[in-house]
């Protein structure tokens, strides 16, 4: 018994021993040795517990920002620092899945449409809804509504650039010095919160120079701000129809270059993007102006998207009085080609300085499309021209500017030419209008495309809303 005792001892002490013995490594004793192992080991395990946690915070934190971030918007849109950052990031798959609208958001906003039409939500309601849904943005600039009250003084009136259906705009200026224009967008029972999404939707992430760019936006509790880049030169309708003198600044090759502008601003809308946009509401107005007379299309408020799957939407006909497509006025059905039409009418203001519909002509002149037709079915083409222009343009441009605008108005949609096309055909040289523009037949004034137009279509389209009152409504 002792002798097993004293080999335990023994054993025990030359474990001891060994422990203290000195290691080829660096003469380090080993039990030192195996302290610093098994300290390395409990960090590295440390590490790994503290990486996991890490891990599934950062998850949760991102799964729950999607419903969260309304709220740090409308909380700190009170003029705090964000918690947020301001520079909205470019946007992630989930987000671009939000933001998207393919069929089942074309059958929301229908929805939408019928819930105006049968009865409203009530403003809390679409408040809600905003506070959900605003944040799905992924591109732009956050303002907190102090910022934008500082950049406009205050809202004052003063500032104030123009009053459209949706809201007023203002003039700004930001602390970097920047000008800007401020649309403050009616709260008229959700519909600024519709105009707002539909904008962002539309445009947010669209960039051309010739469409007005939108630069950021706020959103304040029930209210909505859209942050555009300042275009100093008002409008076309202001210069088209404001007090000008009897000589227009408008000439002729500032006028088509505004036609040209317009017409690419559109065709990046429809050909550019995907889902393409369809304005809905091109007109004079809806034209800005730099000092140097470029175009730059704006108000998306009515834009719908459609995707590449689909020829047309079917939706309430919106839009102003005088430039709706016949079709989309009969029927809701809604593609680019209602766009091209109105476009056409706009290029009719253009080279004519009529509005599209004046109740203050005589009976015949007083809708634009039926007097502009007799008048080209006469060959009084050069008639046409805005007596307010100087200097007449040369028959070639003019021919091809009034084959464009019948073009247009092609009561069959699908041959209305592409606004690409359209592009072309204002600016080439070489563009075949000579045996197009001319009747058929001497006995037939009306070419035959027009013909068919003036025998369908009646102006104007009694169901088609002002876009003043369909929007106030
Ligand atoms: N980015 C901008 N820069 C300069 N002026 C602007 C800008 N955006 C709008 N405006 C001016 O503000 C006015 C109001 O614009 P808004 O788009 O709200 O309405 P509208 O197009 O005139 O009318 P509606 O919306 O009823 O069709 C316009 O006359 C336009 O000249």
């Amino acid at each position: 018994m002792s002798s097993v005792v004293s080999d335990d001892s023994s054993s025990t002490n030359n474990a001891l021993h060994e422990l203290a013995n000195s290691t080829p490594f660096l003469g380090v004793k080993l039990y030192i040795l195996i302290c610093a192992f098994l300290l390395i080991l409990a960090v590295l395990l440390l590490l790994i517990f503290l990486c996991i946690r890490r891990n599934r915070n950062r998850n949760r934190t991102r799964s729950s920002t999607l419903t969260t971030k309304p709220k740090r918007l409308a909380k700190h849109s009170s003029g705090t620092i964000p918690l947020v950052s301001k520079e909205i990031v470019e946007v992630k798959a989930l987000d671009l899945d939000l933001l998207r609208i393919g069929d089942g958001d074309f059958r929301k906003e229908e929805d939408a449409e019928a819930e105006e039409i049968g009865g409203r939500k009530s403003s809390e309601e679409s408040d809600d809804v905003a506070v959900v849904e605003a944040p799905n943005i992924g591109w732009g600039r956050w303002y907190s509504l102090e910022e934008l009250t500082r950049a406009t003084r205050g809202f004052a009136d003063e500032n104030v650039i123009g009053e459209g259906g949706y809201g007023i705009v203002y003039r700004g200026v930001l602390q970097d010095g920047s000008v800007v224009a401020v649309k403050n967008l009616l709260n008229n029972k959700g519909q600024a919160e519709k105009e707002f999404k539909v904008e962002v939707e539309a445009i947010g992430k669209a960039k051309h120079k010739n469409l007005v760019g939108l630069v950021g936006y706020c959103a304040d509790g029930a209210q909505r701000m859209l942050v555009y880049e300042y275009v100093d030169n008002g409008n076309l309708e202001q210069w088209l129809h404001g007090e000008v003198g009897p000589v227009s600044p408008l000439t002729w090759d500032i006028r088509m270059k505004i036609a040209i502008g317009t017409a690419k601003g559109l065709a990046y809308l429809h050909e550019g993007l995907e889902p393409k946009v369809v304005h809905r509401d091109v007109k004079s107005s809806n034209i800005l102006l730099d000092k140097r007379w470029n175009a730059k299309v704006s108000d998306f408020g009515l834009a719908k998207l459609l995707g590449s799957e689909k020829s047309y939407v079917s939706t309430r006909v919106m839009g102003t009085f005088g430039y709706v497509s016949p079709e989309y006025a009969s029927t809701g059905m809604l593609n680019e080609g209602s766009d091209v039409y109105s476009f056409g009418i706009l290029l009719m203001e253009i080279i004519t300085g009529r509005s599209p519909i004046d109740y203050s002509r005589p009976p015949a002149e007083m809708n634009l499309v039926d007097w502009f037709k007799g008048m080209v079915a006469s060959r009084r083409g050069d008639e046409l021209v805005d007596p307010l222009i100087e200097i007449q343009p040369n028959p070639r441009s003019l021919k091809r500017a009034l084959l464009v605008c019948l073009r247009c108005i092609d009561m069959d949609v699908s041959k209305r030419p592409k606004m690409g096309q359209i592009v072309h055909m204002i600016e080439a040289d070489d563009f075949p209008f000579r045996s197009e523009l001319r009747p058929t037949r001497e006995k037939d004034p009306v070419p035959p495309r027009a013909a068919a137009f003036s025998s369908k279509i009646s102006y104007p389209p009694k169901h088609v809303e002002s876009t003043e009152r369909s929007r106030r409504r």
